[in-house]
């Protein structure tokens, strides 16, 4: 997915003869240079800023909106987000690349905000908790201040993570309902601006960083360079994973409603992590064995979203089957191992938030 078909690709109409296929290549690349975008009449046309554009998810978001011929402003400050993600859009007059911290403020002209920025996977948002909480209060602030000024509606890219899950007996299905805070006139922060709330849950697919540290990149990276597939703790908790371009749509479908109210954005079929394991050694046919490592501090044990209310109120659901979105992943990462090889360089995945005992193997 790096560089889509059609960069490269000559229409067989233009290939007339094989003398000037160099030719016709030369063309297509100088003159299709971007992905297709549809053109929007000036009414249906928004400016859209996302921030954390260049990340995991926001990179993905950037493709859909502006091939749906919308105005984007990406900004973000490349703590885990690429300009790699997004160069396939630089130079394109519906497009713009902001290198800005959203902890400090910022004054564009927009219709609609994805507040993104904020590192998702554990290891990054623990590598300096105070900057994270910095991210997502300061940063949040300003784009709602933002958004207050210049009457955008903001869409807040929430997290499972609300629900809680260790400690005490959790619910299995997570509804909205399941930590509810209730928004009322006192909410002053928000006064005058339309706000939506995605609560999103653990999501995987391309342009995951190779460093990300959650569990599909850290066993897909595993199987593929033939290392142990680190499980944290038995393997008995539980996830439900759904593929990016799901969440995507799941995002715009919410942004253009008009519920204010929190809405889970998730797939709910729920695996438990040794399943996702045997599930992808067995997909990039790796001889890897499986390695159980110290369980995570504090980590949820059961984790599936209740997403009636997305499918009732957006018509939403998850459409891509886990091993489709598995299969796309692994395409994507041994093509990031293969680029890396070329440069001598082969990262490895992060560790994440290990209580210190002795590694036990089967
Ligand atoms: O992916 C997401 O969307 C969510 O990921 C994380 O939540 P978590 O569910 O802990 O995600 P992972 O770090 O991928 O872990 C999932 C499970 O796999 C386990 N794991 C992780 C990594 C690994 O190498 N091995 C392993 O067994 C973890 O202990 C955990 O039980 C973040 O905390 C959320 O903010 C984020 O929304």
């Amino acid at each position: 997915e790096r560089f889509p078909s059609w960069f490269v690709k000559v229409p067989a109409a233009m290939d007339t003869s094989a003398s000037c296929t160099f030719t016709s290549c030369l063309l297509i690349g100088l003159t299709q240079k971007y992905p297709p975008v549809k053109f929007l009449s000036e009414k249906d046309r928004k400016r859209i800023l996302i921030t954390g554009g260049a990340g995991f998810v926001g990179s993905h978001l950037t493709d859909k909106l502006m091939m749906d011929g919308h105005e984007v402003t990406v900004v973000d400050n490349f703590f885990t987000g690429r300009k790699r993600n997004v160069e396939h859009w630089i130079g394109h007059e519906n497009f713009e690349l902001i290198n800005h911290d959203v902890v400090e403020p910022l004054y564009i002209e927009v219709d609609q905000i994805y507040h993104l920025a904020s590192p998702a996977s554990p290891p990054n948002y623990m590598y300096n908790p105070i900057k994270t909480l910095k991210t997502n209060t300061i940063g949040t602030l300003n784009m709602l201040g933002l958004a207050k000024r210049v009457g955008a509606r903001l869409l807040l890219a929430s997290t499972s993570e609300v629900y809680g899950g260790k400690g005490r007996a959790p619910h299995p299905v997570l509804c909205e309902d399941s930590n509810k805070v209730n928004v009322t006139v006192r909410s002053v922060f928000q006064e005058g601006v339309e706000v939506r709330v995605a609560r999103i849950f653990n999501t995987f697919g391309s342009r995951m960083h190779m460093n990300d540290g959650r569990v599909v990149s850290n066993f897909i990276l595993q199987a593929l360079q033939g290392e142990p597939l680190t499980v944290y703790g038995t393997g008995s908790q539980t996830r439900a994973f759904q593929y990016v371009s799901d969440l995507v749509n799941g995002l715009v479908a919410l942004m253009n409603s008009n519920i204010s109210s929190p809405v889970n954005l998730g797939n709910p079929e729920e695996h438990t992590i040794l399943e996702f394991a045997q599930m992808i050694k067995s997909l990039v046919v790796s001889r890897s064995h499986i390695q159980f490592l110290p369980e995570a501090q504090d980590d949820p044990q059961r984790r599936r979203p209740d997403i009636r209310k997305a499918k009732m109120l957006l018509g939403w659901e998850p459409v891509v089957p886990l091993e489709e979105g598995l299969n796309k992943t692994i395409q994507y990462f041994s093509k990031e191992l293969e680029h890396q090889a070329n440069n001598q360089y082969i990262p490895k995945p992060k560790a994440a938030r290990m209580k210190k005992s002795r590694p036990r193997h089967n």
